[in-house]
This record gives structure tokens, C-alpha cells and sequence, in this order.
């Protein structure tokens, strides 16, 4: 029986990071990894790889709104490039994990863990002790009640074509439908159809409900149907292509069909029971220091219980490297994981994203609360560029501190990183907008003054 201080159990951004801040502090790492191509999802099949789609779709976007303006040439693109640079970048990923965690002494084992009991690890038939263990085993595509679900392709698969064919239909109206429905929009074929079929009321439930009607306006604009309230029934083949059938709006024909229908954590293989470690629908139960209910193991990133985002798992898993160093000291809890301020950020073009409340929510509490919202906003940053759609909403409560702030803009990520940086900070709307009266102009992120005024008390 081999024996660590801590085994982490993934080698994904989460996994990699406890592993690399533990065996900094001097821990006895290994990191095990059922993957015949280790490094997570984030980089192999997520948030990299995925944005090498988005820059080029974002140029071609951009570009097809400035026609008229400036551009006299529709842009040419090629999808196969795009393609050929994502896989230049995620192919040196495996190697580059593992030879990173081996290069600072931490083991990496290759083969799939699960718990033989509160202590111990059954991989490759041997057997793994450590104090301490880190579950980051991620998440994978939701199975869906639909018959012929195993018709569609993931978004790994979507992310692995090697063109576009003319109709393409995304199941699911999340994260993953809206950014490579955008991708199809801007870098598929000009005449083809992108449909998105939501079962939900409306599409990206946990946003502002205002501002996704105008991201859903937006999504339209770019050619991307995008329905509601459908229930899908089955997924057959017909042809070369399928037949979606719904029990409400009727059938879709469609070349590919893609799962956008959400992500579970990927758990069902660890014996979770034997360990001790309790675990619901939405992941493993954690606590505010990343333990779970057996004290020796910690749960970080897409298997746990909370966001499904890479930063948020680079950071439960720093809290949870932090509280296991505390352990050791016997100092009790050291760090606590707070998601007030976690930032959504869809890439599409324009981009979408908030962070902190929603208006929904506000309502839904009862908080009283003022905002400043504005809709096809004309100021100059947007004419420039062509663009129709651009909008916000910041919502401040009595004090005029910032409760919520959403932003439809191209460069929404720096517009909300400035808000989400004076919220965690407290600082008012109105001296946000005196400090901001100096941010390099005109710049996107100048514009937040305009957004601003109508809070100055
Ligand atoms: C298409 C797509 C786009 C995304 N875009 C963004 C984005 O723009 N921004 C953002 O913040 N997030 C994005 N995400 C989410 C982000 O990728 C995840 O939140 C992040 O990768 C989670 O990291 P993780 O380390 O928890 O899990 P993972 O990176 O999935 O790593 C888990 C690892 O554990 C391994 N494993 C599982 N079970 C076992 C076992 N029993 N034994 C051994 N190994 C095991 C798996 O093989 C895997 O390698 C996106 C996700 C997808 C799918
Ligand atoms: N930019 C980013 O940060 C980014 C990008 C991609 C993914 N992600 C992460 O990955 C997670 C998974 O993404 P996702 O888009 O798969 O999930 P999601 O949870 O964002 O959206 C899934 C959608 O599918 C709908 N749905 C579920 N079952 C359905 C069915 N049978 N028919 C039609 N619609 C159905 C849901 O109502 C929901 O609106 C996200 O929650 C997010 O945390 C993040």
C-alpha cells in the first residue's frame, strides 16, 4: 500500500492547483487521473479550448456589423483553421500536466480511483492510503430522459468538428448552447440554420430575466432561433441528419444535435458511501472550508455542490489547500469559500455577464433597491462598432452600495470586473463613478460613468 499526505482524486484546474499549493508547503502529493489525457476540461474541452472559437467569431461579428460602416467586404473565415490552432494548444496539454506535477516531485497515477473505505483508495488494483484526500473529479454532460439522447454530441464533440454542417440544433438553453450557437452564427456556414430548444419559460434561468430578453434579442439578430418551453421527446436519426421530436412545437431536422443541457458531477464511480461523504443531486456536500461530511476529505471545483465555473474551482481549491495546511497545524479552519461576488460571463458576441443579484431576486426578496438600466444604448464606444444591442443594469440598495450589475457589451468581462471589484470593496455607485471619471478615455470601461450617473445621490 502506497502512503501520501494528501491524494487528490482529478487532475483538472482544481486538482492541479491543491496539489501544487500543498506540495509547496511540503505535503506528499499524488495526484491520480482515469483520463488517457490529463489536464481537465477547462483547458482540453472548456473555457481555453472553447475560446479559440470565440476570438475568431467575435472578429467576424464584429466585422459583419461594421458593413456598412467602415467594412466593405463580408469577412471569410475558416473554420478548419480555428480548429487546427485549438488542437495545436490542447494537444500539449497531457503532457505539460503531468510533466508539470512530476517536475515538482508530486506523483502522478494514472488509472480511475474510488474509496475502499474512510482511508483508503482502490486504483489499478492496488491500494492508495493518505491523510488527507481531495475529490476534483469534475463533471460531465448531464444524461437526459430523452429517447435517442445518445444521438447528440457534447460540447467536446462540438468543439472537435471538423466543419460545420448547415443545420445544427443545441438541446438546453445554458452557457453552452448560447456560446456555441454564437460560434455557429459567426463562423458556420452563410446560409445555415442554428436553433437553440429550451424546455425551461425562458432561456439562462439564473440571469437577469430583463437583460437575457435582450441577449436573447441580440442571439436573434445573428440568426440563432431560440425557443421555449419545448419538450423534447425523442432524437432519431433520419438520413444523414435527425428528427428532434417535441411533445408541443412540433418536429426539427436538424444535420447535428448538440447537448447544451447542463453538466453533473462526475461521482457515480467513488463510492462515495464507503468514505463516509455525502453527496446530493447537485454534487458533494461541502461546507464553507471545501470538507465534506467525512472530516479527512475535501471536495473541490464541478463535483461539488456549488458553481460550476474554473475560477471558482481554482479557488475552492485553494480554500481547501489552506484548511488542510490548518489541519496540520492544528489550527482549526483557516479559510472560508464566499460566492457573493462570483462573475458569469457568457462568450458571446456581444457578451453577456453579471455578477451579484439579479433583479428577479431582489423582487423575490422583498429588498428594496434603485437601478440604472439602459437598452440599445447609442453612446459613440457602441456606434463605432456597429453595435444595436448593448445594455446594462446596475442595481444599488439605500446606501447606494452596488447589489447587482449586468452588463451586454463587447468587453462585458472588463466592464464587470470593475463593478465586481468596487462591490467586493464597498465602494458606493456614486464614488465609483467620481473615481471612474479618469479610466483611460474612451474606453468600454469609461462608459461605466454613464451607467453610474443616474445613482449619484
Ligand atoms: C464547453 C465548456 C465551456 C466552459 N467555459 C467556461 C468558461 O468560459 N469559464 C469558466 O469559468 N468555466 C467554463 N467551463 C466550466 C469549467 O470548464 C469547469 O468549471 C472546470 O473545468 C472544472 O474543473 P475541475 O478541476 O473541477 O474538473 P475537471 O477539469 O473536469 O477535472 C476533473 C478530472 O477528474 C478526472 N476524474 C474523474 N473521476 C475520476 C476518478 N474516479 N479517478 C481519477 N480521475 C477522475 C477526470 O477525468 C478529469 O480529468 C466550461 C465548461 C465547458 C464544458
Ligand atoms: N462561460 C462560462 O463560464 C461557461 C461556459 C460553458 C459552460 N459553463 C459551465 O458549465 C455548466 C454546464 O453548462 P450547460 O450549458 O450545459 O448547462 P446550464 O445549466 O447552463 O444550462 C442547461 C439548460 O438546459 C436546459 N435543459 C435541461 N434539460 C433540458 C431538456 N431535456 N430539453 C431542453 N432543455 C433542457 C435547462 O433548463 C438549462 O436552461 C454551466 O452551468 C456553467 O457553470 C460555463
Amino acid at each position: 500500500m502506497k502512503s501520501y499526505d494528501v491524494v487528490v482524486i482529478g487532475s483538472g484546474t482544481a486538482g492541479q492547483t491543491a496539489a501544487y499549493a500543498l506540495e509547496e508547503q511540503g505535503f506528499i502529493v499524488a495526484v491520480i487521473e482515469k483520463s488517457p489525457t490529463p489536464g481537465g476540461t477547462c483547458a482540453l474541452y472548456g473555457c481555453q479550448a472553447k475560446k479559440w472559437f470565440y476570438e475568431t467569431a467575435e472578429a467576424v461579428s464584429k466585422a459583419k456589423h461594421l458593413q456598412g460602416l467602415g467594412i466593405t467586404q463580408p469577412p471569410e473565415w475558416s473554420w478548419e483553421d480555428v480548429l487546427a490552432q485549438k488542437n495545436a494548444f490542447t494537444s500539449k496539454i497531457p503532457d505539460n500536466a503531468v510533466n508539470g506535477l512530476q517536475g515538482v516531485d508530486i506523483d502522478f497515477i494514472p488509472g480511475e480511483a474510488r474509496f475502499q473505505d474512510k482511508e483508503t483508495l482502490v486504483v489499478n488494483g492496488g491500494t492508495v492510503h493518505a491523510k488527507w484526500f481531495i475529490i476534483a473529479s469534475g463533471a460531465e454532460p448531464m444524461p437526459l430522459p430523452i429517447d435517442g439522447a445518445e444521438n447528440m454530441i457534447t460540447s467536446t464533440g462540438f468543439l472537435g468538428l471538423k466543419e460545420l454542417p448547415e443545420k445544427i440544433l443545441f438541446v438546453g438553453g445554458g452557457f453552452i448552447s448560447f456560446e456555441c450557437a454564437h460560434f455557429c452564427a459567426g463562423l458556420g456556414p452563410k446560409d445555415g440554420t442554428v436553433t437553440i430548444l429550451e424546455a425551461g419559460p425562458r432561456p439562462l434561468g439564473p440571469f437577469d430575466s430583463e437583460m437575457v430578453e435582450l441577449l436573447t434579442e441580440a442571439s436573434r439578430d445573428a440568426g440563432i432561433d431560440i425557443r421555449t418551453g419545448v419538450k423534447i421527446t425523442s432524437i432519431v436519426k433520419q438520413g444523414d441528419g435527425f428528427k428532434v421530436l417535441t411533445e408541443n412545437q412540433g418536429d426539427f431536422q436538424a444535420d447535428l444535435v448538440v447537448h447544451g443541457a447542463g453538466r453533473t458531477p462526475d461521482i457515480s464511480g467513488l463510492d462515495l458511501e464507503k468514505a463516509g461523504v455525502e453527496f446530493e443531486r447537485r454534487g458533494i456536500k461541502v461546507d464553507a472550508s471545501m470538507r465534506t461530511s467525512n472530516p479527512r476529505i475535501f471536495a473541490v471545483g464541478d463535483c461539488a455542490a456549488t458553481i460550476q465555473l474554473a475560477r471558482v474551482a481554482d479557488k475552492e481549491a485553494a480554500v481547501c489547500a489552506d484548511n488542510i495546511i490548518a489541519d496540520r497545524k492544528g489550527a482549526g479552519k483557516a479559510q472560508a469559500m464566499v460566492y457573493d461576488n462570483v462573475p458569469f460571463l457568457l462568450f458571446t458576441y456581444p457578451q453577456y455577464g453579471m455578477v451579484g443579484k439579479t433583479e428577479d431576486a431582489l423582487k423575490k426578496e422583498g429588498l428594496k433597491y434603485y437601478k440604472s438600466f439602459g437598452k440599445h444604448v447609442g453612446w459613440p464606444t457602441y456606434r463605432r462598432v456597429g453595435m444595436k444591442h448593448a445594455a446594462y443594469k446596475i442595481l444599488v440598495d439605500e446606501n447606494n452600495m452596488i447589489l447587482g450589475a449586468h452588463i451586454l457589451s463587447d468587453n462585458a468581462s472588463g466592464l464587470l470586473n470593475l463593478l465586481r471589484t468596487a462591490m467586493m470593496h464597498g465602494v458606493s455607485a456614486g464614488d465609483l463613478h467620481a473615481e471612474s471619471l479618469m479610466t483611460p478615455y474612451p474606453s468600454r470601461e469609461s462608459d461605466v460613468v454613464y451607467m453610474l450617473k443616474p445613482l449619484i445621490e
